[in-house]
């Protein structure tokens, strides 16, 4: 089986690398980019791909051993990975004066395998043009020798280089990312062409893969599930109860803050559905008790993370044999609390599921969906035999409203956001825009501003609404709602939800914003 390497200089998107080369249906694995050079060697790779990363090359202490480039392995350098291969290779990088972040248009040039017959569209030259995401404040100002120039723009002219002799390619935008529109076609034409690695590694014997190992894992002891009704836990549940059965116990926690009446409805579905066993545990009161007085975003992930861990262990010492603790986290969760094997990317914020989780865990980790993206996850719930209306429900994070109510959290907001969100939500339904967007929510803001209702003065507080499209949650873009459904839910919240008497729409992509606003 062919395989490809990919180091990792820790690069928020690292995965989706490695999900763009599965897309292909080649095997890869992504190693941190200080691997040894005889590990590098005996992993045997058809090729090997560079990744973006925080740093820069030029006071990093992030270098890969420039070894690689002598094993006749083709290479492609992405961002970061672009930049240390010019450094390692006797080109210059320096910090540019212009930051680029977002929507680049490039011109192709001089005819590369990588390029070739890959555009988006065409100049009046004939030249083509590739619409390119860019995430970067360094570039390559010299490039190394046997090294052409392939793309360009005016705030980057080295914008893609390439030596075609040694099978050396690297880029300053990530083709790994959607909105580089021809990624995918880029990295195919890397891995299936210039590398010419057999696209013989298919998804369909996921299931039974996963199976097995869950089966080899687990054994013959009793497995906890925190079971929170999202898609992820559900597609984990059924595919842990296909491999075990009845050695499977669901916990559904209701920490106080959820959404409008979702308790009810989770245990509802859940009893029709899934033919698991679940226990409901209301343990409102401690949440908010360990709340009080926590206004930092990542100390309230904490506690939110610590609560629940203390009621998967309280509901487990009920269980004679349990042994493990089986979560939905799925690879975004992880890559953004860095708690990803390699450890060397930024923490952007803990998941509760991931960075929250004390050290005195006493049960093991069953994670099975642990290296997949949220659109894989739902193809795979599909095939479990989910039904669709739980398979593409937007997502909902486990500390609940806890993010979603800035700073401290009080009883009072968590009354006022349920309503909120339970209008946004209602209108989005029947406005047809509910599965036009990925993830839509109302977001409490603890600021009051003045309003005039029925010739009085209001002194109240403002609601946001937050709706946005992405494939992978990794990037985001905030959803071209139309105005008369704005409008309506503005009007709903104002009048039907006294202590609110403003909402704003939030019109911010991700990066640089997040989705969620803690
Ligand atoms: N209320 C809850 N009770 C029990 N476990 C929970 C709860 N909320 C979250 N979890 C656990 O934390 C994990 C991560 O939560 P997350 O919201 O990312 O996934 P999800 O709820 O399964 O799916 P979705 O992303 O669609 O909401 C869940 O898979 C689940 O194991
Ligand atoms: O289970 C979760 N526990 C968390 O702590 C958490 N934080 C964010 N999210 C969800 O992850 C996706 C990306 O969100 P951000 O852009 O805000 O990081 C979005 O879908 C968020 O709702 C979480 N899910
Ligand atoms: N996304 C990246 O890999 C960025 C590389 C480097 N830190 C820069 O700013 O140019
Ligand atoms: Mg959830």
């Amino acid at each position: 089986m062919d395989k490809i390497l990919i180091l990792d200089f820790g690069s928020q998107v690292t995965q989706l690398i490695a999900r763009r080369v599965r897309e292909a249906h080649v095997y890869s694995e992504i190693h941190p980019f200080d691997v040894t050079i005889d590990f590098i060697r005996d992993f045997a790779p058809k090729a090997i791909i560079l990744s973006g990363g925080p740093n820069s090359v030029y006071e990093s202490d992030y270098q890969a051993d420039p070894a690689l480039f002598e094993l006749g392995v083709p290479v492609l350098g992405i961002c970061y990975g672009m930049q240390w291969m010019a450094q390692s290779l006797g080109g210059k990088v320096e910090s540019g004066n212009v930051r680029e972040f977002g929507y680049a248009e490039i011109r192709a040039r001089g005819h590369s395998a990588l390029f070739r017959d890959i555009q988006d569209k065409t100049n009046d030259q004939g030249h083509g043009l590739l619409d390119v995401w860019m995430s970067h404040g360094d570039k390559v100002t010299a490039v190394p020798e046997g090294f052409k120039v392939i793309a360009s723009n005016d705030s980057c002219p080295i914008a893609a280089i390439a030596d075609e002799d040694r099978k050396f390619y690297a880029v300053q935008f990530h083709p790994e990312v959607t909105h580089t529109k021809q990624g995918t076609a880029m990295i195919n034409r890397f891995v299936l062409e210039i590398a010419g690695a057999a696209p013989s590694w298919v998804m369909k014997d996921y299931i039974e893969t996963a199976v097995a190992r869950i089966r080899e894992q687990v054994g013959s002891d009793e497995v906890i599930l925190g079971l929170s009704g999202g898609v992820d836990s559900s597609v984990a549940a059924a595919l842990i109860h296909r491999a075990i059965g009845d050695q499977l116990t669901c916990v559904f926690v209701d920490h106080g803050l959820l959404r409008y009446k979702e308790a009810e409805q989770v245990m509802e579905m859940f009893a029709g559905n899934l033919g698991v066993k679940v226990i409901h545990v209301n343990a409102a009161e401690d949440f908010m008790k360990h709340l009080e007085g926590v206004s930092d975003p990542e100390q309230k992930r904490k506690i939110i993370g610590r609560e629940f861990v203390e009621v998967f262990q309280q509901e487990s010492a009920k269980l004679p044999s349990a042994k493990w603790l089986a979560q939905g986290t799925i690879y975004p969760d992880v890559i953004e609390s860095a708690g990803s094997k390699t450890k060397k990317a930024h923490t952007i914020k803990s998941h509760h599921n991931v960075g929250g989780l004390p050290d005195t865990l006493k049960l093991q980790l069953l994670e099975p969906l642990r290296e997949l993206f949220k659109d894989e996850v739902r193809e795979l719930g599909v095939a479990l035999g989910l039904p669709p209306h739980m398979v593409y429900r937007h997502p909902f994070p486990g500390p609940g409203l806890g993010v979603r109510i800035l700073g401290e959290v009080k009883s009072e907001f968590v009354g006022l956001l349920q309503r909120a969100d339970a209008i946004f939500i209602e209108e989005l339904r029947n406005f047809g825009w509910y599965d036009k967007t990925s993830q839509a929510f109302a977001v409490f803001l603890p600021v009051k501003s003045v309003g005039v209702m029925g010739d009085g003065r209001t002194y109240d507080y403002v609601v946001a609404l937050r709706a946005v499209v992405t494939s992978d949650f990794m990037t985001a873009h905030w959803a071209e709602l139309p105005y008369e459904l704005l409008g309506r839910v503005s009007n709903r919240i104002i009048n039907e939800v006294r202590g609110i008497n403003r909402v704003v729409y939030d019109v911010s992509g991700k990066p640089p914003a997040t989705i969620e606003w803690e």
